[in-house]
């Protein structure tokens, strides 16, 4: 097996309020393997941006950060700029659901890729950089890529701008991708085309990738390999197809009857709203809006781990004290 290309570790973020501490995350940890794709997914404000941040060593100093994140072995919480400027790009790239906060609005994004390649690529002369920057361009469905090399980023279309900043984070050969609401911006047309390139890039390298998005049919389509957050933990994890097939999380089986489909043009909403990270919060906090566990004390009273679920060779695993009963 081969060394995971990220491991977190027991990760607890919180963030300063009204003189206390919200918990983001209460506890994460995952790991990825090289050339692996996991998708994140949960409603607003279940920790998935904040989990992507960390992995960057990109949250706001006034956070208080507990537990370990390792990129290609090296530890990033708690990292100096030194550790951090050599991850970032090369081990592991970002791109955010608005590609204007990673261009640089007054050059053009020919010279961005270019300047990335150069630096991530010492010894890379100038023109040659320029000539891979416009095979950059191309490789991400951008038409005539020489003629748009000059052009700035106010000139493309959302879609094509998100194609750029793949672009530009692909540029340094990262061993990892991490996107965050990528699609969530486009329409749906250009969302399937985003996707369809995600999924073309990563079939043609060993580049592991993490999708991080609110909706699980973004994700259905892009990954191996899903981790479903709720309150700032991981509910359920598993291979997507089967936990789509066969969901063992109550909360899990709400996000996906929320999915409009053709077989199922009705469709039904979690009732209650999601926790607000609150301290003093005992139990499940998916209780109060469970179907399962509403009426049953022990949800209400103990956090339920996160535990192998039916057969354990599946890889699949589910924090509910009575995912037995969630039909296999
Ligand atoms: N910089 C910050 N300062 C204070 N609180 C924050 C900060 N960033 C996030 N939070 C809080 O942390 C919790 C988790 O937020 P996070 O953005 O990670 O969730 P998310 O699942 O990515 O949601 P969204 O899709 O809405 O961004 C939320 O309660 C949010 O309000």
């Amino acid at each position: 097996m081969s060394e995971p290309i990220l491991t977190v570790d027991d990760l607890v973020v919180e963030y300063p309020k009204q003189g206390g501490w919200q918990a983001a995350l209460r506890g994460v940890s995952i790991a990825l393997d090289a050339g692996e794709s996991l998708g994140l997914v949960g409603e607003s404000g279940s920790g998935k941006s904040t989990l992507a941040l960390a992995m960057l060593g990109l949250l706001p100093d006034s956070a208080r950060v507990g537990g370990s994140v390792k990129v290609a072995g090296a530890e990033v919480v708690g990292a100096g700029a030194k550790v951090l400027n050599r991850i970032r790009g090369r081990e592991i790239g970002l791109v955010y659901q608005d590609a204007l906060v990673s261009l640089n609005p007054v050059r053009n994004v020919g010279g961005q890729i270019t300047e990335v390649i150069r630096r991530h690529r010492p010894g890379t002369g100038r023109r040659e950089a320029r000539t891979l920057a416009v095979e950059a361009l191309g490789k991400v469905g951008i038409t005539d890529p020489a003629r748009r090399f000059s052009q700035y980023p106010h000139e493309f279309s959302g879609g094509m701008r998100q194609r750029v900043a793949i672009a530009m984070a692909l540029a340094a050969h990262p061993r990892l991708l991490v996107t965050d609401e990528v699609t969530t911006a486009l329409d749906v047309t250009v969302q399937a085309q985003v996707l369809g390139l995600l999924t073309t890039l990563r079939s043609d390298s060993d580049m592991a990738m993490i999708v991080v998005s609110h909706d699980l049919d973004v994700v259905r389509g892009v990954t191996e390999r899903v981790a479903v957050m709720y309150g700032g933990r991981i509910v359920e994890t598993g291979p997507t197809a089967a936990v789509f097939a066969g969901p063992a999380h109550p909360y899990t089986a709400g996000l996906i009857a929320s999915i409009p489909s053709i077989e199922r043009p009705v469709i039904s909403f979690i009732p209650g709203q999601p926790p607000t990270g609150q301290a003093g919060v005992s139990g499940c906090a998916f209780a109060p809006r469970c179907s399962l566990g509403r009426e049953r004390a022990i949800c209400h009273e103990s956090v339920p781990g996160l535990l192998p679920h039916a057969d354990p060779a599946a890889e699949r695993r589910s924090a509910c004290h009575f995912s037995g009963e969630m039909p296999v």
